[in-house]
């Protein structure tokens, strides 16, 4: 027989162990409600396993180890945004008829970056904290900010602003601190900046008051960063805009680089290099082509030159596979093995200069209708 003391017992164990596990049920049900409730926990998640692998990389190269709890969650998610030199595509020689701008970002940023101690003798060498390049678009300020990086060796910070405009108030401006704290633990860093206007544009009373915050702490971040002599950060920015940006911004970017729009002999070196891993016939001429593209940029005549070459393979197509009106794809596949011919011999592919200039037409066709869009637009709007 229990004796009453046992049974006491018995029931006040079964009570101790019911209220553990109800409230183990609660505490995680609590916690899963929240994880589901919180929109940016996927995503958080997401930035953590993305940074995780961006610091191994880094930690793969450098002498200094990184471990992610080296960093607080705010700069988990600005680092998933981190790029390697390593893993950069870009460098000086993919980039044509700049060299004089190329040749004077090298001497006052790359130099003093890879050069550090040297240029630590004076407070004037110093590579400055912020740099603007400005033009219109496709001219190739993306890829000099890379290639500045890669050529410099500095970690790449490609700034997505939609990040920083996180929607739950008092994130934003711990993610804007997080910009330069991390940049700082993993300096020398460019903290890079496409289309910076639509960022920081003349703050004005249109902003909300959460993003007039971030905006406030951004800049407050970049000012210590101005003020910090052994601090290797430098803010990169991009814009088609230079008029709508803060003076107080301008201020902050001393050095400031105009990307213009390509003139006749840098169209003629943009092509070449755009060209020159192509099979090209003896009638394509350079030089004329240049002449024939006033006002193209770097990214219109990459343009022209795909359409080019693939009308070239598509009437290659056309010709060899016998590719007419009613043919299903698996009657004219193109066996190698049997022809004694590869696709990269065959001059049937070579690229003429007929190609271009209708590929030329067409893109002044269509350059024209936009535009005629465009004015179109403006008009209603008026
Ligand atoms: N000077 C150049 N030399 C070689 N390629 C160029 C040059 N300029 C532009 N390009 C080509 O145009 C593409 C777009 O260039 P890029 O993205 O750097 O322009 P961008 O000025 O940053 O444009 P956006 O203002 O629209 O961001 C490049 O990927 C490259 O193929």
């Amino acid at each position: 027989m229990d004796s009453p003391d046992g049974g006491t017992h018995g029931h006040i164990l079964a009570m101790v162990v019911r209220v553990c596990a109800v409230t183990a049920i609660t505490y995680y049900s609590a916690k899963w409600m929240l994880g589901a409730l919180d929109p940016n926990s996927k995503m958080r998640k997401k930035a953590k396993q993305v940074a995780e692998q961006q610091l191994r990389k880094l930690n793969s190269s450098a002498a200094q180890k990184f471990r992610t709890r080296d960093f607080n969650e705010h700069e988990v998610v600005i680092a998933s945004h981190l790029v390697t030199p390593e893993d950069i595509d870009v460098s000086w020689a993919d980039i044509a008829g700049l060299d004089g701008v190329i040749q004077e970002l090298r001497e006052t940023v790359v130099l003093p970056v890879r050069h550090r101690e040297l240029f630590r003798r004076s407070q004037l060498w110093r590579a400055p904290k912020g740099v603007l390049l400005h033009g219109p678009p496709g001219c190739g300020k993306t890829l000099i900010a890379k290639a500045i990086a890669k050529d410099a060796g500095m970690r790449f910070i490609n700034l997505d602003v939609a990040v920083l405009t996180d929607k739950w108030y008092g994130e934003s401006q711990k993610l804007a601190t997080a910009v330069f704290t991390l940049a700082q633990k993993i300096q020398p860093c460019i903290i890079f900046i496409d289309e910076i206007e639509s960022f920081l544009r003349m703050r004005g009373s249109g902003d909300h008051e959460a993003t007039a915050m971030m905006k406030t702490q951004f800049m407050l971040q970049w000012d210590g960063l101005m003020s910090s002599a052994n601090v290797c950060v430098l803010v990169l920015g991009a814009t088609n805009r230079p008029q709508d940006l803060d003076k107080a911004i301008l201020r902050r970017m001393p050095a400031q680089f105009h990307i213009g729009v390509p003139h006749d002999s840098q169209r003629q070196a943009i092509l070449r290099l755009i060209l020159q891993s192509e099979q090209l016939n003896p009638s394509v001429n350079l030089k004329e082509l240049a002449r024939l593209t006033p006002g193209f940029s770097g990214s219109d005549l990459r343009e022209l030159c795909r359409h080019a070459s693939m009308y070239r393979m598509r009437l290659f197509m056309r010709e060899n596979l016998n590719m007419g009106e009613g043919a299903s794809e698996g009657e004219f596949q193109w066996d190698f093995a049997s022809k004694d011919q590869s696709l990269q011999d065959s001059q049937q592919l070579e690229i003429h200069m007929d190609d271009l200039l209708k590929s030329l037409t067409v893109m002044k066709v269509s350059k024209f209708q936009a535009h005629n869009a465009f004015v179109e637009k403006d008009l209603e709007l008026d």
